[in-house]
């Protein structure tokens, strides 16, 4: 059984002004749909990561999966249990302490008022549990000093705030972590060092990543499996060696001609060419018609499914051999 197991997961907004419906009466509502029919697996120990541009649902998928946001549709179950629905409260809190998240911004994620012993001792202490030393072992562990338990976080630069976050996550020995670009708020410089800490310390505690990026070459190396996300749903699925070799999708093969080809991490990209569509009034068909250099009729009448092509499961008219 795979430790995280995502099926039909759906989220609606009500992007509705509820003052301007008040005004004007049976104003007709407005729904944004964020999350649309997405489906994977995350078997244990492996990093699936999560790729699209801005507003293509990532993060909202990622606050599902931790069970921040309740899901419109479909559901998440961690280890068989689903927290949406799941009401023994011995398996809630048991799911909860075995997940963790890491955010983009390291400044905002972390209390400046508390001493960096205290940041990361917090989610042990809250459960009851035996702290000591805990701190400066895990200082440690993220390459950074046991000495450094007695610091606040304004003394520290962005990589080694994050690598706090790192040491915070691990304090209750999670088994997932849900990453939300976790570099991008950092120096290009800074982004490979954090990449690899994160890698080796999956390796040694067994951890399982769901990894959220808008890059596909910070995933690259650290993902077992890539999901690209087009305006809420998956369009395309496959390991980083498939995906990169020989991308099915054009939304996919678009994203890789707008980021360098070269080994490494963390440069500047140019963004993928068009604009993204209003999600509240998505395109009929495939979502990606208007931008799609290889549209046919089909494209704007029926949306595609996700079927297999070579090593990649892909939504795409063209790429099926379905025209
Ligand atoms: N609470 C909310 N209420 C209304 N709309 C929302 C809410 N949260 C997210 N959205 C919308 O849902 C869509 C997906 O947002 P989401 O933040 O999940 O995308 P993302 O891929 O993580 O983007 P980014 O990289 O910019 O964070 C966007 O159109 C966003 O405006």
């Amino acid at each position: 059984m795979s430790l995280v197991s995502i099926q039909n997961l759906t989220r609606v907004f009500d992007v509705s002004k509820p003052w301007l419906n008040r005004v004007i009466e049976r104003l007709p509502k407005r729904y944004l749909t964020a999350v649309s029919d997405v489906s994977f697996d995350i078997p244990a120990k492996t990093t699936y990561a999560l790729v699209g541009e801005s507003g293509s649902g990532k993060s909202t998928i990622g606050k599902m999966v931790v069970g921040l946001l309740p899901p419109s549709e479909g559901g998440v179950t961690i280890n068989g249990i689903d927290l949406a629905i799941e009401t023994d409260d011995d398996k809630i809190e048991s799911v909860r302490s075995d997940i963790q998240m890491i955010f983009q911004d390291p400044y905002a994620s972390l209390n400046p008022r508390w001493r960096v012993r205290d940041i990361i001792q917090e989610p042990v202490v809250a459960r009851g549990g035996k702290a000591t030393g805990l701190a400066e072992r895990l200082l440690e562990q993220v390459g950074l000093t046991a000495s450094d338990a007695d610091k606040f976080p304004h003394e520290f630069s962005g990589g080694q705030r994050q690598r706090i976050c790192v040491a915070r996550a691990l304090a209750s020995e999670p088994k997932l972590i849900v990453c939300d670009e976790p570099t991008s708020a950092l120096d290009v410089s800074v982004q490979a060092q954090v990449l690899n800490l994160m890698s080796d310390l999956k390796d040694e505690f067994g951890l399982t990543y769901l990894f959220i990026s808008h890059d596909l070459t910070v995933v690259q190396h650290m993902a077992d499996r890539i999901g690209v996300l087009y305006l809420g749903r998956l369009v395309e699925e496959a390991s980083p060696d498939a995906l990169f070799d020989a991308p099915q999708h054009p939304y996919t093969q678009m994203l890789l001609e707008a980021a360098p080809r070269m080994d490494g991490f963390g440069r500047e990209v140019e963004p993928p060419k068009g604009e993204i569509p209003d999600p509240i009034d998505p395109p009929s068909g495939c979502a990606f018609h208007p931008r799609c250099p290889m549209a046919v009729a089909k494209c704007s009448a029926e949306r595609p499914a996700l079927k297999t092509v070579g090593e990649s499961r892909v939504a795409c008219w063209v790429a099926q051999g379905d025209t």
